[in-house]
């Protein structure tokens, strides 16, 4: 399971959490304008907008989990167990792999509103990019500074709904997920008056007596309610360091600690890895389970106009600062 929130103060932050028993040698990868991306059933994407982000490389290609590129725009792929149907070759459309989607959307579009259009004729064709890794039911979350929108591929072609709530998790499908907050509407952070039975003392023995209901567990639908409040009602200073660290904190409050979600054979589900891009500067920052320490990236450290990725493994030791 996962968790994708986008989050503005005077910049615009996008990122998620990345829950799995399971690491694929995921690294940061910075895609300047001339990489070539080989596509299976398109012409190559040999000139694109250059793009950060995490992603396993097989065989020289960067397989992205989630990535912003040089225009702000962001977008992350998120388990979809059960739900996601990937379809057959259409003559009459743009045939993408599910693992070239964030390249090719990246890659040619600038806001929400470019990658809509672009969706309209897109099929997500069921091809695996080899034996040993094979398709994985993903939906995605595409977000920029203005909006974010969630595409889900189904049986009967994408769907993509407007989010307003600006998060994404995995199941059920996110009509459902949004028709859930419903029941969370007299959730507040303020402390509540006594509705239930005016006139008998009910006493507020505990802040945070508005939240009294707030899920907490680790299923999809409840995280997706818990990150959406967290979100809602977060206050921050406008400043990068601020901001940079109330977005791990949003987050935070979906992470999942290992032994939580035993997913059997020993094995157990837990945050790989939290980011967040300050998608207007081209900023990536991460942390990983192990290591609690903000590392950064600056894409354009690089040079953008280059043919080649650059690749950094994640920086996966614990850094303590002894303070005597
Ligand atoms: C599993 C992850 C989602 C996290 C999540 O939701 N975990 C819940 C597991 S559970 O539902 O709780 O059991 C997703 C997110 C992005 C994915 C990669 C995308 C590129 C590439 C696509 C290829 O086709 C297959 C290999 C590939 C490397 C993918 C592996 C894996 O699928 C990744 C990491």
């Amino acid at each position: 399971m996962c968790t994708a929130v986008s989050f503005k103060t005077n910049s615009h932050y996008f990122g998620r959490n990345l829950d799995l028993e399971l690491s694929y040698g995921e690294k940061a990868v910075i895609v300047p304008r001339n990489f070539v991306f080989n596509l299976r059933k398109l012409p190559a994407l040999s000139e694109h907008y250059a793009m950060i982000g995490v992603a396993a490389v097989f065989a020289d290609t960067p397989l992205y989990y989630d990535a912003v590129n040089e225009y702000g725009l962001g977008m992350a792929g998120l388990n979809f167990e059960g739900n996601a149907v990937f379809r057959e070759f259409e003559p009459e459309m743009d045939n993408v792999t599910p693992f070239e989607f964030i390249p090719y959307i990246l890659g040619q579009c600038k806001t929400v509103a470019e990658a809509r259009e672009m969706l309209a004729n897109i099929n997500l064709v069921n091809e695996a990019f080899s034996p040993e890794l094979p398709l994985s039911p993903l939906h995605w979350i595409i977000s920029d500074k203005k909006e974010s929108i969630v595409v889900e591929p189904m049986a009967d072609g994408l769907k993509v709904y407007d989010d307003p709530v600006g998060v994404l998790t995995n199941n059920p499908t996110f009509d459902k997920q949004l028709f859930t907050l419903n029941n969370y509407r007299t959730l507040s952070p303020k402390t509540p008056e006594n509705t239930f039975y005016p006139g008998v003392e009910l006493d507020t023995y505990s802040r945070g007596m508005g939240t009294l209901g707030l899920p907490g567990d680790l299923t999809s639908s409840s995280r997706f309610v818990k990150a959406v409040f967290t979100k809602a009602h977060s206050v921050c200073q406008p400043d990068e360091n601020s901001s940079v660290g109330q977005y791990f904190h949003i987050l935070g409050s979906v992470e999942q600690q290992k032994g939580c979600c035993d997913v059997g054979n020993g094995k157990y589900e837990y945050t790989i890895y939290s980011d967040c891009y300050n998608t207007d500067k081209g900023i990536f920052y991460y942390k990983t389970y192990e290591n609690s320490q903000i590392t950064a990236l600056d894409m354009h450290k690089v040079d953008l106009d280059g043919h080649t990725f650059t690749s950094y493994d994640l920086l996966e030791t614990q850094q303590i600062n002894y303070a005597n």
